[in-house]
């Protein structure tokens, strides 16, 4: 099993101090940093863009970089996140008239492809692009807000994409994002997932380290 990934998505972080909160939560022991774009389109709400990915790199920011990006169109925005500092850009394949090409253009930028599936989505899409992609990302909720319940079923459809992602024999993390807190990762890493999004649990916590420390314990029993 891959090294647990701990990818707090700073859309609960308080922008104000964008920085100073990037900086914490990666003091606090997170890995990655999970960046959700949202176009107040493809989903209703509106938040940042690759400017916004360009200042935490200039800030110092050396972590790796998780963008999900839940707009539409896709395409034309993935030179912008390549070139601001991106690290893994994930898209949803419904939101795409070309789920390959798109998948091609991230790769041909120089950052890793995911695609993400929202609760009501089927796994096909996996069926022909799985041997492509770097990531395949689980939503938890519905995509376009923080702070939302985790739906139960996710923990079905992690199984089936592990046995997918296990079957293809190629290196893909699996990803869940949407309502993930230290009560229920330990379940979501039994059914497979080993790349963790939570936003609300730890940036609404005093403690992130204490958080984020909670979290691997849960996961590691998980695993044991
Ligand atoms: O992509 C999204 C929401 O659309 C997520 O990344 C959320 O921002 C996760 O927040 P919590 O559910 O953990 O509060
Ligand atoms: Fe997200």
């Amino acid at each position: 099993m891959a090294k647990p990934v701990i990818a707090p998505s700073i859309l609960s972080a308080d922008f104000a101090r964008l920085g100073e909160e990037v900086d914490n939560v990666l003091a606090a022991g997170a890995d990655w940093v999970h960046f959700d774009v949202m176009d107040n389109h493809y989903v209703p709400n509106l938040t940042i863009g690759p400017m916004v990915c360009e200042a935490l790199r200039k800030h110092g920011v050396t972590a790796p970089i998780d963008v999900h990006l839940m707009i539409q169109p896709v395409d034309r925005i993935i030179p912008d996140f390549a070139q601001a500092g991106a690290t893994t850009i994930s898209f949803h394949p419904e939101a795409s008239e070309h789920p390959h090409r798109t998948i091609q253009s991230i790769r041909d930028a120089g950052c890793k492809p995911g695609l993400v599936f929202n609760p009501g989505t089927a796994l096909n899409h996996l069926d022909w692009l799985i041997n492509e992609v770097d990531l395949v990302l689980l939503m938890s909720v519905n995509p376009g807000f923080g702070g939302q319940k985790f739906i139960p079923a996710t923990l079905d459809k992690l199984r089936e994409a592990r046995k997918r992602i296990d079957a293809s024999g190629r290196d893909i993390r699996l990803e869940v994002d949407g309502g993930i807190k230290a009560d229920n990762i330990g379940s979501v890493a039994a059914a497979g997932a080993d790349t963790f999004v939570a936003g609300s649990a730890i940036f609404g916590a005093d403690d992130y380290g204490q958080v984020i420390a909670g979290m691997r314990e849960e996961i590691e029993q998980a695993r044991s």
